[in-house]
């Protein structure tokens, strides 16, 4: 389980994060909205001990990132903004991170094999595609066969096998019973892939609903203009320019 309790982050600019509450509950995907600049990725960035919160706290079953001892075996994170070495391989790059978390290299196989990253585990990481980067970031986020997974944009520049793979492997953890929080900025991609819904816009929370009951809410609005309602008024970059 994620809890956000109170969590806020103030830049000069402002509060990126501002009094943000909600819980993300295991065995379901739960989708993290929000148009672009609305604060998912600052408020990832807390959940998992990157940015210090200005007030507020966030808790990984129970306790602060920071408080895990091995904090691979907690919390399994693929961020936009990935940590690759580009001239180690995708296998050197799991073994890095598996030898600071006490993770032995069985499982290294066991995670190349199912990302379908077991044929490119020899490939240096500058010589991957996109699609295979991901693929690594997410066999990186399930070494330690983690309860919570938090999945930060995933579905960015991934072709349509990329995008069903993603969509497919965030239900199947899930259905173990773990905890998966899922960013985007996409309504009609979320609406297939979770179950429930946690809307933000600057920084505040709109919504923390399930899928199926906003569905239901915006009968007879396709589902990219119910987004667009209840977040038009706090959408930050309009194209235009336009405020
Ligand atoms: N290090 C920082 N210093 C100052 N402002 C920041 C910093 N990081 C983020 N912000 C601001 O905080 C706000 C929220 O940004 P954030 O990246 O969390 O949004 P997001 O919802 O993830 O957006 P996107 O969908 O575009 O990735 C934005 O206005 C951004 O400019």
């Amino acid at each position: 389980m994620i809890e956000v309790e109170n969590l806020t982050k103030r830049y000069r600019g402002g509060a990126a994060v501002d009094d943000l509450t909600f819980t993300v509950e295991p065995g379901r995907v739960t989708g993290f909205l929000g148009p672009n600049g609305a604060g998912k990725s600052t408020t990832i960035r807390m959940m998992l001990g990157l940015a210090r919160p200005s007030a507020g706290r966030a808790l990984i079953g129970g306790r602060p990132y920071a408080a895990l001892a091995r904090p691979l075996t907690v919390v399994g994170a693929l961020l936009e903004a990935g940590d690759l070495h580009p001239t180690r391989t995708a296998r050197e790059h799991l073994r890095w991170l598996a030898r600071s978390n006490g993770i032995g290299e069985r499982r290294i196989g066991e995670v190349l094999e199912e990302t379908g990253m077991a044929a490119a585990a020899g490939k240096r990481a500058r010589t991957l595609s996109l699609g295979m980067r991901q693929r690594l970031g997410v066999a990186a986020a399930l070494l330690g066969d983690p309860e919570v997974l938090i999945l930060d944009e995933p579905v960015n520049g991934l072709d349509p096998e990329g995008v069903i793979w993603i969509r497919n492997l965030a239900k199947r953890l899930a259905g173990e019973g773990r905890t998966v929080l899922v960013s985007s900025h996409l309504m009609s991609e979320m609406a297939l892939t979770a179950a429930h819904l946690v809307v933000i816009g600057r920084g505040r929370l709109l919504a923390d609903l399930s899928t199926e009951a906003f569905v239901a809410a915006h009968d007879g609005s396709s589902l990219e203009e119910a987004f667009m309602r209840l977040t038009g008024a706090s959408v930050e970059f309009r194209s235009g320019g336009a405020r």
